[in-house]
C-alpha cells in the first residue's frame, strides 16, 4: 500500500514535520544537545492570517477540519473487547510501524542508547495515561497506571504535561512526587532553584506547603480566557452534547458527543466569537477545539523549561523521553527530534504522521513501557 496516496489511511498531521526523519534509528544517531532557544518575547510575531482561523489545520471548511482531526478508530468486535482479525487497516498499521517502531519491541535499542545517561520522562495525560472516554470529567487513570507512574518516578525525574488545567490534572494523577505543567505547558510548577533570567517565575507553595516556582507566561490572558469561556458556554448551551472546559489559560470546546450534523455549527460559533479576540487562536485536539493565547509557548517549550529547572538542560548525559498521543504533543516531539535531544513516543492505534521516533498502541502499552523502564533501572542499579 502506498502510504502517500490519497487513499492512504495515514492521518496527515496538520503540523508539518519540518525536519526530515533521520532514517536510521537514534541509537546510531549523533547526539548533540542544544540549549533552549528561548526568546524573551513570547508573543508570536507572525499575525494570524485571518482571525479565528484554525492555526493547525489545512482545510477549507469547519467540517473538514473537525473530521480531519477526528479519525475513525479501529473497530472492536461486537462480542468482545478484542480487536478484529488483521484487515487492511492492520496492514497499514504494520507498515506505519516500520517508520514508528514499537517502543516496547525497540526497548533494548532505547536502553542501549540510554546507557550512562539520565532519562527525564515527560508524560501527556489524556489518551496516554488514561484512555479517551466520552466525558472529560471521567477520564480517570487506573490504579495500576498510577502505581506504574509512581514507580517510574522513583527512578527518573517525571513530569506530566497536559492541556488540562494544572489543578485538574493533578487531581486525576494524585502523585505529589511528579512535576506538573497544565494548560499545554502555560502553567508550570517546578523546583525552586536558580533558573535562567529569561524565565520570569513567581514563588508559590504547592499542596504540601513546599516552596515552588510558578511559570505562567500567559497570566495576562486570564481575564480574557475567563470571558471567552463564559461566552462559549452561552453560545453552545443549546448544542446537545457540546461541552466547554475551562483549562485556566486555554479553553476546550468538546464535540465528541455532538451529532456530526451540528459540528459545523459548533465550529462556526467558536470562529465567530474569536473574530473579536485577535490575541486568541484555535488548535485542534481529539474531537476538541482548543482556544489558546497567541503566544510562542507550547509543550515543546515546556519540556525545555522543565529540563532547565531540573538542572538537566545542556547536559550530554541526559536523555529526555516524551510520551503523548495528541497534536499538541508534536511540539514536544519536534523539540526533541530537532535538537537530537531525545525520543518522542507517539501513542496511537492508527497510522499518523508524527515527529516522534517510536510508537505505543494505547495507554496499556504505555504502562508496560513504564514498567520496563523500572525493571531496566533496577537491573542496571544491581549491575553497577
Ligand atoms: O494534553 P492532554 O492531557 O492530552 O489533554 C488534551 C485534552 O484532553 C482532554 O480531552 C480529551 O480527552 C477526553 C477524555 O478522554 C475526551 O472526552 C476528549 O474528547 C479528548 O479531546 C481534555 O478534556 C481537554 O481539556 C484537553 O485539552
Amino acid at each position: 500500500m502506498d502510504l502517500k496516496s490519497n487513499t492512504s489511511p495515514v492521518v496527515t498531521d496538520p503540523a508539518p514535520v519540518t525536519q526530515s526523519r533521520l532514517g536510521i534509528h537514534s541509537a546510531l544517531m549523533p547526539y548533540s544537545p542544544a540549549g533552549p532557544t528561548f526568546s524573551p518575547t513570547l508573543f508570536l510575531s507572525i499575525p494570524r492570517k485571518k482571525p479565528g482561523i484554525l492555526d493547525d489545520v489545512r482545510s477549507n471548511t469547519w467540517l473538514d477540519a473537525m473530521k480531519s482531526s477526528s479519525p475513525t478508530h479501529r473497530k472492536k468486535s461486537k462480542d468482545s473487547s478484542a480487536e478484529q482479525a488483521p484487515n487492511e487497516n492492520d496492514l497499514a498499521y504494520r507498515i506505519w510501524m516500520l517508520k514508528y517502531p514499537s517502543a516496547l519491541s525497540s526497548f533494548e535499542q532505547i536502553t542501549n542508547y540510554a546507557k550512562g545517561k539520565r532519562i527525564a520522562l515527560f508524560l501527556d495525560y489524556d489518551g496516554t495515561l488514561s484512555p479517551i472516554v466520552d466525558d472529560p470529567d471521567q477520564a480517570f487513570m487506573s490504579s495500576a497506571m498510577r502505581a506504574a507512574v509512581r514507580n517510574v518516578a522513583k527512578y527518573l525525574p517525571t513530569a506530566i504535561i497536559s492541556g488540562r488545567s494544572r489543578d485538574k490534572v493533578y487531581d486525576f494523577v494524585g502523585l505529589a512526587e511528579l512535576y506538573y505543567a497544565g494548560s499545554h505547558g502555560m502553567d508550570i510548577m517546578s523546583h525552586v532553584r536558580s533558573i535562567s533570567d529569561d524565565y520570569s517565575c513567581i514563588r508559590s507553595t504547592d499542596k504540601q506547603g513546599k516552596e515552588v516556582n510558578l511559570f505562567q507566561p500567559a497570566s495576562e490572558f486570564l481575564p480574557m480566557i475567563d470571558e471567552v469561556f463564559r461566552s462559549l458556554v452561552e453560545l453552545t448551551k443549546d448544542i446537545t452534547g457540546g461541552k466547554v472546559e475551562n483549562n485556566k489559560f486555554c479553553v476546550s470546546v468538546h464535540y465528541r458527543n455532538v451529532d456530526e450534523k451540528s459540528w459545523s455549527t459548533i465550529g462556526e460559533s467558536v470562529d465567530e466569537l474569536l473574530k473579536h479576540y485577535p490575541r486568541l487562536r484555535l488548535t485542534h485536539g481529539r474531537k476538541v477545539l482548543e482556544v489558546r493565547p497567541v503566544l510562542n509557548w507550547d509543550k515543546g517549550k515546556a519540556v525545555e523549561f522543565l529540563l532547565e529547572s531540573l538542572g538537566l538542560n545542556k547536559c550530554d548525559d541526559v536523555l529526555p523521553i516524551y510520551i503523548g498521543d495528541d497534536r499538541t504533543d508534536e511540539d514536544a516531539f519536534k523539540v526533541l527530534r530537532e535538537g537530537n535531544k531525545g525520543y518522542g513516543i507517539l501513542v496511537s492505534s492508527i497510522p499518523k504522521e508524527s515527529s516522534a521516533f517510536y510508537s505505543l498502541r494505547d495507554p496499556s502499552e504505555v504502562m508496560e513501557f513504564l514498567k520496563c523502564l523500572v525493571s531496566w533501572k533496577k537491573s542496571s542499579a544491581c549491575s553497577n
